[in-house]
């Protein structure tokens, strides 16, 4: 049996892509009065409105409960992952599968390190790669990456959540599949502002593009295959989030390239581009795409500077 932790959009939608042939699943949420509701109304109406829920989704507020899977899902938001795991006695032992992109602020660690580091017995796999939670919940062909550093077991929890729609390619790169989906956040950011400041469709090829080399270089520092950066998780997430009004880190850069406030909720770039241009920083490596997506979000520069600072930069090899 498989589980999911978090009903949010993401969370939801996987519960509900894996319980639609009647294969029994958990929805695990922290608030009974919204699980309440979800039984009621069979819908996420706050997170996902208009997707029923399956008759074999089960939802619940009770982690006992979710706890009785050996595979759980953990499909929170980054920063608020490490304060999940910090009671640890439901997931101990068990498989637990990150599904958040990010980099958490206070450790700097990607969404299975801080896994393995509040629940050492666990064994970590991610589950990453282009895929907007509507598109998932309506059933919609997916392909995305399951990066388990056993391969054996990772090719098992591959063919557990595998369906028809959703088509999952094994990796056991664990670092490059986690790092990519963290990134490819940040420079959404960047291509929603080359968007919304009105630099244009060529600017923003240049961002997804220069963007793309700073992942790399990133990743390299960190341990990863270049190849996981070429591939679902790395590029293939690149593309979308950055292309697309669906994605809230493209829409986040939208505002902030015109001049609006950034949209509230789930924008995991906002975190990850400020703890990576501090790791960058450390590592002694530049990132300036990063930087000044970190430097606009935090009011340290203005747009204007900000572009004319990357156009000022040294010309160098590609
Ligand atoms: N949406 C998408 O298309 C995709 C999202 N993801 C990733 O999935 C992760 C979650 O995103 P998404 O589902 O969209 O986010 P949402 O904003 O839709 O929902 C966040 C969910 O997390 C819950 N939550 C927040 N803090 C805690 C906590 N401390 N303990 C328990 N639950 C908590 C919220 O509960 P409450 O309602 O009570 O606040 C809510 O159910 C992110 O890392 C995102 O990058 C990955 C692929 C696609
Ligand atoms: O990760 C996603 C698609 O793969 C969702 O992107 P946003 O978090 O920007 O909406």
């Amino acid at each position: 049996m498989i589980s999911v932790i978090g009903a949010g959009a993401f969370g939801t939608a996987l519960a509900v892509a894996l319980s639609r042939d009647g294969d029994p699943v958990t929805l695990w949420a922290r608030d009974p009065d919204d699980v309440a509701l979800m039984q009621d109304k069979r819908e996420n109406g706050k997170r996902l409105a208009g997707v029923s829920l399956p008759a074999s989704l089960h939802v619940t507020a009770q982690i006992e409960e979710a706890a009785q899977a050996q595979t759980m899902l953990i499909a929170v938001p980054m920063q608020a992952l490490g304060d999940l795991l910090d009671t640890p006695a439901p997931f101990m032992g068990r498989t637990l599968v990150a599904c958040s992109k990010g980099v958490d602020l206070r450790t700097g660690l990607g969404p299975a390190d801080v896994i393995a580091r509040k629940v050492p017995d666990a064994l970590a796999a991610v589950l990453t790669g282009p895929s907007f939670a509507i598109d998932i919940a309506s059933g919609l062909p997916t392909a995305l990456t399951l990066a388990c550093g056993d391969e054996p077991a990772g090719t098992e929890i591959q063919h557990d959540i595998a369906t028809p729609n959703l088509r999952l390619y094994l990796s056991t790169d664990v670092a490059g599949a986690q790092l990519g989906g963290a990134l490819k956040n940040v420079m959404a950011l960047a291509a929603g502002i080359a968007i919304g400041a009105g630099l244009g469709e060529s600017a923003r090829a240049s961002a997804i593009t220069r963007g793309f080399a700073e992942m790399k270089r990133f990743a390299d520092i960190r341990g990863a295959r270049p190849e996981t950066l070429n591939g679902l998780s790395g590029l293939g997430d690149l593309i979308l989030t950055c292309t697309s009004e669906k994605s809230r880190n493209y829409r986040a850069g939208l505002a902030l390239g015109r001049g609006e406030p950034v949209p509230g909720g789930t924008v995991e770039g906002v975190a990850t581009a400020h703890a990576v241009t501090r790791l960058a920083a450390e590592a002694g490596i530049e990132m300036p795409l990063t930087a000044m997506v970190d430097a606009l979000l935090n009011g340290e520069t203005t747009l204007p500077r900000a572009v004319e600072g990357l156009l000022a930069r040294p010309l160098i090899k590609e």
